[in-house]
C-alpha cells in the first residue's frame, strides 16, 4: 500500500516506521513547508498534523479521491464539513481521537461503567488527562470522546474545563514532560471512589492502530470509526 503522510512530526515519523515494517511504502511526506502535493501514487492518506491544518489536508485528499485516516485532534468544529465532502465525493474517511487498541477497549469500558453509574446519584464523575508539554489542544480528543461516552449513558449533558455545574463533567488537563497520554475517570461519593485509567507507555499503539485503519479502509466507501475497524 502506498501511503501519503500529512504531518511528519512525532506521530508521522513513528507511523512511517510501523508502515514500512508492515510492508508498505511512504510515497509522500507533507509538512508545513510543502509547496505542492503529489497525490498520483497515493492509495491512502494518513493525517497527524495540527488543529489548524487537519481540515485542509483531509478535504484536499478526499477531493482527489484518496481515502483518509485522521488522528489529528482539536479541529472537530469542521468534522461535519469533512463528512459532507466525503459523501459528495463517495470517498472513505475515518477520524479517531485515539487509534490505540487499548484506548478503544477503554472507550467500551467507560460506556459500560457509565451505564451502571448513571442511576447512582451519590457519585459524581470527573476526568483527568495528562500529556506532554508540546500538545496544542486541551482537553485531549480522547478525553472529549470519553466525555461523550459518559453523556450518552447518563444524565450528564456537557463537559467543561472550568468549574462544573451539577450536570457537567469536569475535565482537568495537565501538560508535563514527555507523557504520551494518560486518561483517568473517577466516580466519587462521600464513602468511596471508583477509578478507571488508561496509560499509554509510548506512541507505537497509536501508530499501529492508524496503519491498521489505513489497511482496512482501502477499497471501501463511507465514513467509519475505529469500532468498525476493530469490530468492537
Ligand atoms: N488519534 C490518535 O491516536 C493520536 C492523535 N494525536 C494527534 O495527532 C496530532 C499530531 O501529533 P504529533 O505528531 O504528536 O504532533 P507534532 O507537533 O509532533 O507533529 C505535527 C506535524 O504537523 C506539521 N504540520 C503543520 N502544518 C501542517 C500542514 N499544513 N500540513 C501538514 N503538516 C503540517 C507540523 O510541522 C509537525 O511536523 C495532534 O493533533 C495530536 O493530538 C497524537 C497521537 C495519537
Ligand atoms: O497529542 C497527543 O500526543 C495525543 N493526542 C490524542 C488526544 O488528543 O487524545 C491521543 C493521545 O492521547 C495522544
Amino acid at each position: 500500500m502506498n501511503i501519503g503522510l500529512f504531518g511528519y512530526g512525532k506521530m508521522g515519523k513513528i507511523i512511517e516506521q510501523v508502515a514500512i515494517d508492515r510492508g508498505h511504502y511512504i510515497v509522500a511526506k507533507i509538512d508545513v513547508d510543502t509547496k505542492e502535493i503529489d497525490f498520483s501514487e497515493m492509495d491512502v492518506a494518513i493525517d497527524f498534523s495540527t488543529p489548524d491544518a487537519a481540515f485542509g489536508n483531509i478535504s484536499k485528499s478526499l477531493e482527489k479521491g484518496i481515502p483518509v485516516i485522521s488522528g489529528t485532534t482539536g479541529w472537530l468544529d469542521r468534522y461535519d464539513e469533512a463528512v459532507k465532502i466525503c459523501e459528495k465525493r463517495q470517498g472513505a474517511f475515518i477520524y479517531a481521537s485515539n487509534f490505540s487498541l487499548g484506548v478503544n477497549v477503554f472507550f467500551e469500558l467507560n460506556a459500560h461503567l457509565a451505564k451502571m453509574m448513571g442511576n447512582l446519584k451519590e457519585y459524581a464523575v470527573s476526568m483527568e488527562e495528562i500529556h506532554h508539554d508540546q500538545k496544542l489542544d486541551a482537553p485531549s480528543g480522547t478525553a472529549i470522546t470519553l466525555a461523550e461516552g459518559i453523556m450518552a449513558n447518563t444524565d450528564y449533558g456537557k463537559w467543561t474545563s472550568g468549574k462544573a455545574e451539577k450536570d457537567e463533567i469536569p475535565i482537568s488537563s495537565k501538560r508535563t514532560g514527555s507523557v504520551p497520554g494518560t486518561h483517568i475517570i473517577d466516580y466519587s461519593s462521600s464513602v468511596d471512589s471508583i477509578e478507571i485509567k488508561h496509560t499509554a507507555h509510548n506512541r507505537e499503539g497509536f501508530a499501529l492502530g492508524a496503519v491498521i485503519a489505513a489497511e482496512w479502509i482501502v477499497g471501501k466507501t463511507g465514513v467509519f470509526d475505529m469500532k468498525d475497524v476493530l469490530g468492537l
